[in-house]
């Protein structure tokens, strides 16, 4: 099958590669020439037979524009697959928008992150069966081999929410990792760290993909002494709990996983100079003073 890609950063690039890999004819568009195979967004769709499908993998910030620009050179019966980090609230908006030119619209969740062209990319599909239908071929060949790593989640923004949530899920199972990395490091009786993260990839209760990358990581640093914990986030746990408080869900691990990144970016925590100056205040208790 034919297929157009638009962004060819870590992730669309590499799912150009195992798409090709997979007998399909990718016609890859980047802002960066030497990534991209045509030279404009026009070009991509005059390479195209109708009815065309073109898949959108650019960073959540440019995507309308992205799309938008792309709708001005397709045309009735094509179809935009957007499979980058978008808020799932962002979809109907779109769909709405390309269905009056006649131009489908499919959202995809992806997870796989760098390793996904070796592995495949587990996909959560929103739209209409129509559309999904149609795109079947390419969601095979960038799929996980075996049962499973494919959903059709529901009708157009389904498969972002899925994606939110599994992102939301992602920040609780690293952070409670993570606090248990820095409890057995902090311990008087544990002196192979590394050792019992390793030891926890086979036969455990907490066996998982996460846990296999932070036993990488341990292998490249064992005590992580080259990082800073400042630690970023692209929104996706942000958006987690905006749902989570809309539908009263409560959310408690997500969230103070969310927060605990904001924690990281803090060198003095204003709130907790206010809690020592009023144990202070109401007991004469010490403080410490910079
Ligand atoms: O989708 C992903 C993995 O599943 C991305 O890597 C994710 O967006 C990273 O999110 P954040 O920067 O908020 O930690």
């Amino acid at each position: 099958m034919q297929l157009g890609l638009v962004g060819l950063g870590r992730m669309g690039g590499n799912m150009r590669e195992r798409l090709r890999a997979a007998g399909h004819e990718v016609v890859g568009y980047d802002r960066n020439a030497e990534l991209s195979d045509v030279a404009s967004l026009a070009e991509l769709a005059d390479k195209l037979e109708s009815p065309r499908a073109v898949w959108v993998m650019v960073p959540a910030g440019v995507t309308d524009a992205t799309i938008d620009e792309l709708a001005g050179v397709l045309g009735e019966g094509d179809i935009i697959i957007d499979g980058g980090n978008s808020r799932f609230s962002d979809d109907a908006p779109r769909a709405e928008r390309l269905n009056e030119q006649g131009i489908g619209y499919i959202d995809v969740g992806v997870s796989g992150g760098v390793w996904g062209k070796q592995n495949g990319y587990a996909l959560m599909v929103g739209g209409a069966q129509e559309h999904v239908g149609r795109l079947m071929p390419i969601f095979e060949a960038l799929k996980p081999e075996g049962e499973f790593g494919f959903v059709h989640a529901g009708p157009v923004g389904a498969g972002h929410y899925a994606k939110m949530v599994h992102n939301g899920i992602e920040y609780g199972l690293m952070h409670a990792y993570a606090e248990g990395y820095e409890l057995l490091a902090a311990s008087e009786l544990v002196t192979n760290v590394p050792g019992v993260f390793k030891s926890w990839r086979e036969g455990t209760v907490v066996r998982s993909w996460l846990l296999d990358l932070l036993d990488r990581a341990l292998d490249e640093d064992p005590e992580l002494a080259e990082l800073s914990g400042y630690t970023e986030d692209t929104g996706e746990g942000r958006w987690t709990v905006d749902e989570a408080v809309r539908l009263a869900v409560p959310l408690n691990v997500i969230t103070a996983s969310l927060f605990a990144r904001f924690a990281s970016r803090q060198d003095d925590s204003p709130a907790m100079k206010a809690v020592a100056a009023l144990r202070q205040q109401f007991g004469g208790h010490a403080v410490h003073k910079r």
